[in-house]
């Protein structure tokens, strides 16, 4: 065993990566990436969400996909789940963990949930107290850390903000989305600052973007403040049907790789994720 620092990657490739293809990927391809990333060694991988199909169509087959995939010992399958509807269909998946999102901004929250803050906030709060009675997992995400789309930049305090509600409401770990990939390492670093008045870095994780090549900057700055949890998808693959301009996730290879450079371990297994890298990007151009 390396004595060199873990960092985990949590797999967002088939929900994040995925969600947002605009050719319908047959369910046994999505299927069959879920599997192949399960031999790679993740803890976790986001495999689908819980979304009505007019919203997000490339998801339609969210109970499909978490029937037919061969779980492994040792993965934790998460999906997201934007109501509770969402959530009663996700625990009867199987989900072994939910996550609940949220925007730092109004002009997002409209977009993506077409609600305000406080509206998405009050909608997630049954999913939460239902997730907790059940013992499911319960991850956060808050969306649009430093820039919107809509509204510019985004007042890290609004993100501690909704990072605290996510927090009241029971989540073990919450994801500071940049969804649109424009944050730079000082902007992320000031988002952070206000963020750790909330929570403590080991209940983060840093969700970049790659629109405009930093976010691997990003990672490192988000290390600094302490984080150890970030989500990537192999192939970079990636973007948000209601986030105009968004690119693909940090790709999950490039990110292992900068890790191993910085001297920490990811515990995955590299020519299983370069397969999977292959894969994803097939089910993009096929
Ligand atoms: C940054 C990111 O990448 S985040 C992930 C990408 N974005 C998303 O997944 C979008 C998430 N947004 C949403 O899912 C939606 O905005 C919601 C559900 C939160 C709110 O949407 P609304 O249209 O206001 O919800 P509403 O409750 O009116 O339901 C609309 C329809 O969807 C159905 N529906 C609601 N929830 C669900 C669900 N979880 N699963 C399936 N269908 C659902 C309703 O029955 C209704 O159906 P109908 O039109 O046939 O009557
Ligand atoms: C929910 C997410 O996918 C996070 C984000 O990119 O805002």
């Amino acid at each position: 065993m390396s004595c060199r620092m873990f960092v985990e990657i949590f797999e967002v490739g088939p929900r994040d990566g995925l969600q947002n293809e605009p050719r319908q990927i047959a369910t046994e391809d999505k299927i069959a990436l879920v599997d192949l990333l399960s031999t790679a060694g993740f803890r976790r991988i986001e495999v689908t969400s819980f979304v009505p199909a007019k919203w997000v169509p490339q998801m339609a087959d969210a109970a499909q996909v978490m029937a037919g995939i061969a779980r492994r010992a040792g993965t934790a399958y998460s999906v997201l789940t934007p109501n509770l509807r969402g959530y009663q269909a996700a625990r009867d998946a199987g989900a072994d963990e939910v996550a609940i999102f949220a925007s730092a901004s109004e002009g997002f929250s409209r977009a993506n949930l077409n609600a305000t803050i406080a509206e998405s906030l009050e909608r997630l709060a049954p999913v939460a107290q239902a997730a907790r009675a059940d013992g499911v997992a319960l991850r956060g995400y808050v969306s649009v850390v430093t820039d919107c789309p809509f509204d510019g930049a985004v007042p890290p305090q609004a993100v501690a903000q909704v990072v605290a509600a996510l927090r009241d409401m029971g989540c073990h770990e919450i994801s500071l989305g940049d969804t649109i990939g424009q944050g730079r390492p000082e902007t992320v670093d000031a988002m952070l600052s206000a963020v750790l008045d909330e929570l403590p870095a080991t209940a983060l994780a840093g969700h970049f973007h790659d629109t405009a090549g930093r976010a691997l900057q990003n990672v490192e700055a988000s290390l600094a403040r302490g984080l150890r949890v970030f989500d990537a998808a192999v192939g970079g693959l990636g973007g948000c049907p209601y986030a105009p301009g968004a690119k693909g996730n940090v790709a999950t290879e490039a990110l292992a790789a900068h890790l191993a450079a910085l001297g920490y371990r990811t515990d995955l297994d590299m020519a299983v994720i370069a397969r999977a890298a292959d894969m994803a990007r097939n089910l993009r151009s096929a």
